[in-house]
């Protein structure tokens, strides 16, 4: 009986692997940008089930960048600071004390642990952030406000930037060596300031300037909920029609409203896919990536 119980699921294991085999050959040589948000890294061992994921994809033949967040990392430090973060449309308005919390956060904490991480999985990763050098450069962003006589004014939150470029060339020599890039969302400009950035929009420019071929968010919810506070009402996939009616009905609200306009912008340049999944589930990555059925919300245009 037993025997026979092993070999039933010796043979489900087996089919496990052929349901992957499509996808091992469709995304070999290829760039996939996954996102893992600080909302998600709620502790080490989703931390290590996400790694463990991006070092399995990396191991048949992908070409992962792992672009990641940790706002409530920086903003648990700034109240130990004795200070109130604050955002604006998914953005946190940053001061210098603010911007080198952030750095600190970023670079020295969660990069660091990451690039650890993997190396004690026997694989190599890189923080791209090496000693200050960055190959992304960015400007200061300004937020857009509509006023109430129909005119835009542009609000200036701090050392706040958008992605501008990327050296190319650095990120495909990473990739194509048994290296991982570790991506923190800061960037240098022209005008020598450092710029701290929401990491959605770095990951999806990265994804645009790279050609990848999907970019996948781990966030903390199963994806896009299209009634307020509704757990029923997560949707597998999204238009952006749909998408940007339920941005003017605030139903996508905060840390989505980013995520969203990163995967609308993605889509729009060529990348194939691109989703948002919960990283909390352990192994969300390889069930999206590896299975037939994916997770979470897929955003189409
Ligand atoms: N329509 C929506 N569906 C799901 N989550 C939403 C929606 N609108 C706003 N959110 C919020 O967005 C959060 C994810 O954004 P954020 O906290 O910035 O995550 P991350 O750290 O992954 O970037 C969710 O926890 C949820 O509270
Ligand atoms: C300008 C800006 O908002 N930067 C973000 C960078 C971190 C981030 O984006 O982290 P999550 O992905 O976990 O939200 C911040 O300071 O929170």
């Amino acid at each position: 009986m037993n025997d026979q119980i092993s070999m039933e699921t010796a043979i489900q294991k087996a089919g496990i692997l052929l349901e992957a085999l499509p996808y091992i050959k469709r995304f070999k040589d290829k760039i996939v940008i996954i996102k893992f948000g600080g909302s998600a890294m709620s502790d080490d061992k989703v931390l290590t089930n996400v790694l463990q994921d991006t070092v399995f994809m990396k191991t048949v033949g992908m070409m992962p960048i792992l672009v990641h967040g940790g706002g409530p990392h920086i903003s648990r430090e700034m109240e130990r600071r004795g200070l109130r973060p604050k955002f604006v449309d998914g953005h946190r308005i940053t001061d210098r004390e603010t911007l080198e919390i952030a750095k600190t956060v970023l670079v020295d904490q969660i990069g660091a642990s990451m690039v650890k991480k993997i190396s004690e999985m026997g694989n190599d990763a890189v923080c791209v952030w090496e000693d200050g050098y960055c190959p992304i450069t960015a400007e200061k962003h300004y937020i857009e406000v509509k006023e109430d006589d129909g005119t835009t004014n542009q609000l200036d939150i701090g050392y706040v930037g958008k992605v501008t470029s990327i050296i190319r060339e650095r990120f495909l020599s990473l990739c194509s060596e048994c290296t991982i890039p570790i991506v923190p969302p800061l960037a240098k400009g022209n005008d020598g300031e450092i710029y701290n950035i929401n990491a959605d929009s770095v990951a999806a420019f990265l994804a645009k300037a790279l050609g990848a071929e999907k970019l996948v968010f781990l966030s903390n919810t199963h994806g896009i909920m299209t009634r307020p506070n509704d757990e029923t009402s997560f949707v597998s996939t999204l238009h952006e029609d749909e998408a940007h009616s339920l941005i003017d009905k605030k139903i996508i609200n905060g840390g989505m409203l980013p995520k969203v306009f990163a995967c609308i912008a993605a889509v729009k340049a060529g990348v194939k896919k691109a989703h948002i999944i919960n990283g909390q589930i352990p192994h969300a990555l390889l069930l999206e990536i590896f299975t037939d059925k994916g997770v979470g919300t897929q955003i189409i245009v």
